[in-house]
């Protein structure tokens, strides 16, 4: 493990937040246990969860029975509500199932999934446009009024979110008693956020950057990515994810491989010729990878400017 792997990053809060985290997201039952087994005794110490990924249980199972036990104030867990939980009153049972899974007594973070609420039945459901459906008059702010709450039950250190773009934030920030910690959003060389990350930092919010390796396609293949690998003698991944910390991100690459879970705590420092080289991979192809318009059925993202009132 890399001196730069054993950074954190001060929250809003004073607590601090892991640089590496390890990544759950379609990792299989079956294979999620012994990820996050290799991932602990690798070093992590940050796990990146969410209700929506059906794995909680055996990650809380892997928790659980992890040996020799890493002390709880040791670790940092974030977990996630999902849409169709964004109702105000669905809010604390969602966060109570998600520690139940993870056998956990609290989260060190939670956020809002995306900025949306949809109908309990999710993505299944569809209204007569063929749209998923919604849940009336639920919008992300009255979400966020309920996960304030959480913050006085001792289940949760700190609240985010997760998706939200600049002007999702500037709404919630001008209505919102406790500011977000985090905002969780896709960040990589091919989708690098630049002016988002400007505007968190101006306001005091960490960023932490999901599918941070580009989702492990062909942002690893570019000839970039592998100049600066070869210069420094390690592999496109761990040349993406130092980019990604020097930046000031925390990045939280999903893996099953045991040795790509341990080669991904082996970040680097770069210097600025590195830095400035990776800064371009996205020029005139920045591409976001994770769609959300395919499984919510409408426009969460907003290319003309607003937000639409009702989110
Ligand atoms: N808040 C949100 O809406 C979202 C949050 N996330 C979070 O971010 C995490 C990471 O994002 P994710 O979308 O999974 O994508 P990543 O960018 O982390 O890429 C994961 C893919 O890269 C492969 N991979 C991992 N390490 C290496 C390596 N060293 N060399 C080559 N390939 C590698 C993995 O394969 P293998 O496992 O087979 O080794 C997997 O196919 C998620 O797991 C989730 O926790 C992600 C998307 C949305
Ligand atoms: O966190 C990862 C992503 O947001 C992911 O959770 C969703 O896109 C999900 O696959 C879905 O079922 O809609």
């Amino acid at each position: 493990m890399s001196s730069l792997a054993r950074h954190s990053f001060k929250l809003n809060t004073g607590a601090y937040i892991p640089a590496v985290g390890l990544g759950t997201w379609e990792s299989k039952p079956g294979q999620v246990k012994t990820a996050v087994h290799t991932a602990l005794r690798a070093g992590y110490r940050h796990l990146d969860c969410a209700a929506v990924y059906k794995n909680e249980v055996e990650v809380g199972e892997a928790l659980a029975s992890y040996t020799p036990a890493v002390l709880r104030e040791d670790l940092f867990i974030t977990s996630k509500v999902w849409a169709t939980h964004t109702a105000p009153a669905r809010v604390l049972p969602a966060l109570e199932r998600t520690l139940k899974d993870l056998q956990q007594d609290y989260l060190d973070l939670y956020l809002i999934h995306w900025p949306v609420a949809i109908t309990e039945a999710g993505s299944s459901a569809r209204d007569d446009k063929g749209m998923t459906k919604r849940e009336p008059g639920v919008s992300f702010v009255d979400t966020w009024r309920a996960m304030e709450a959480l913050l006085d039950t001792g289940k949760v250190k700190a609240i985010g979110v997760s998706n939200f773009d600049i002007l999702h934030l500037k709404r919630l920030l001008a209505q919102c008693n406790v500011r977000p910690a985090v905002n969780q959003v896709e960040l990589h060389p091919l989708f690098p956020q630049s002016e988002l990350l400007q505007f968190c930092a101006k306001e005091g919010i960490h960023v932490s950057a999901y599918s941070p390796l580009g989702r492990g396609r062909e942002l690893l293949e570019d000839s970039r990515v592998h100049g600066v690998a070869q210069r420094y003698r390690n592999d496109p991944a761990q040349a993406v994810l130092s980019w990604g910390i020097q930046r000031g991100t925390s990045v939280i690459p999903k893996s099953v491989t045991p040795t790509r879970i341990e080669d991904n705590l082996r970040v680097v420092s770069l210097d600025e010729d590195a830095m400035t080289s990776l800064d371009t991979v996205s020029t005139g192809r920045a591409q976001r990878l994770v769609e959300p318009s395919s499984w919510l059925g409408f426009t969460v993202f907003h290319g003309e400017g607003h937000v639409p009132e009702d989110l």
